[in-house]
């Protein structure tokens, strides 16, 4: 057919990095990538058990975002051909529905002739998934500090921090599935005056110590209060770990995005080790099937290719 098909390859993210609630993201080497390209008829192609179940018609979330885009550029929306693929798991805090947000717009936009530009395409995506976190880690890779902006249209105010060097993350990633909207339900509409000011001042350290590199500061910077304690009663196994982590091994721990996966930061292999026996003992006791992984920061984000079809 001789069409342009445009590939882009988006990382995997974890947002809130535990005080950072809805602000914070980072970007892992676990990708996603989406393929696009005009077509006579829609075709939906999703490969992989992990996306197993998706709709595969123009109610899946890839063609929905496109069809936007090419709504919001004042074009006709076309018919495509979208395939799809995943190393990350789906619902489980890293970033999956932010990844195919992300995969779907760079696409769409370029097979629209590049209507917007980067700041733009993360003022869209941060509609589209409600927070900045996830999806800025996504685009632009590396840590993204950002808020939402204070009206309607304008750009995402944010900040990109290069990983600090020796900063490596081990995951603890249960089978159960946790959706986004699930663990949000269970968080309080109002806080108390202490709870804000204890996730102020964790917040504002740990994007210092990020900035400079004190992975010291890590395991008291990370402390939270706005989550992690409402969303424990959801993840077996939260507490204990985010309690012992630092004694074994760990320099920091989270809850990943909003779970269920646990994040723990380390910095030798020695510590990762130790971390792993605790996890163990730990999971086994609650009876919860996972898997860890070591995961590397990405500092690229999201990356196009195009051929033709
Ligand atoms: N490639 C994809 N194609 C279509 N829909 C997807 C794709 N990836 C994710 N999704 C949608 O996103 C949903 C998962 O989003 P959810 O916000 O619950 O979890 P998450 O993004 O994996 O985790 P978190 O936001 O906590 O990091 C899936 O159930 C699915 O509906
Ligand atoms: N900041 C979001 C990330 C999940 O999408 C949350 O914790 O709910």
């Amino acid at each position: 057919m001789n069409r342009p098909l445009v590939r882009v390859t988006v990382p995997a993210s974890t947002a809130n990095l535990g005080p950072g609630f809805d602000a914070v993201g980072m970007a892992f080497r676990l990708y996603s990538t989406v393929e696009m390209a005009l077509s006579e008829t829609t075709e939906i192609v999703l490969i992989g058990e992990e996306l197993e179940g998706l709709p595969a018609d123009k109610g899946n979330l890839l063609y929905q975002v496109a069809a936007g885009l090419f709504e919001e550029a004042g074009l006709p929306v076309p018919e495509l051909y979208i395939r799809a693929e995943t190393e990350a798991p789906l619902t489980r805090g890293l970033g999956s529905s932010a990844a195919a947000i992300i995969g779907a717009l760079v696409a769409a936009n370029s097979l629209a002739g590049e209507p917007f530009d980067r700041e733009r395409l993360f003022a869209i995506a941060t509609r589209l998934e409600g927070h900045p976190d996830n999806v800025g880690a996504s685009l632009f890779g590396g840590i993204v500090v950002a808020t939402m902006p204070e009206r309607d249209g304008e750009p995402i105010p944010y900040v990109r921090l290069a990983p600090p060097e020796g900063l490596h993350t081990f995951v603890i990633i249960p089978d159960y599935p946790l959706s986004t909207e699930k663990a949000r339900n269970v968080l309080p509409a109002v806080y108390s005056k202490q709870d804000v000011i204890y996730n102020v001042g964790h917040s504002s350290l740990l994007v210092a110590a990020l900035a400079q590199g004190r992975l010291d500061l890590l395991g008291q910077a990370m402390g939270d209060r706005l989550h992690q304690p409402y969303r424990a009663a959801l993840v077996p196994g939260l507490r204990e770990i985010l309690d012992g982590a630092p004694r074994n091994g760990a320099l920091g721990a989270a809850l990943s995005g909003a779970g269920p996966t646990i994040l723990c930061y380390y910095s030798t292999d020695a510590e990762r080790e130790k971390l792993q026996a605790f996890v163990d003992s730990v999971m086994r006791k609650h009876g919860v099937s996972y898997r860890t992984m070591r995961l590397r920061p990405d500092e690229r984000g999201a990356q196009v290719t195009i051929s033709t079809r």
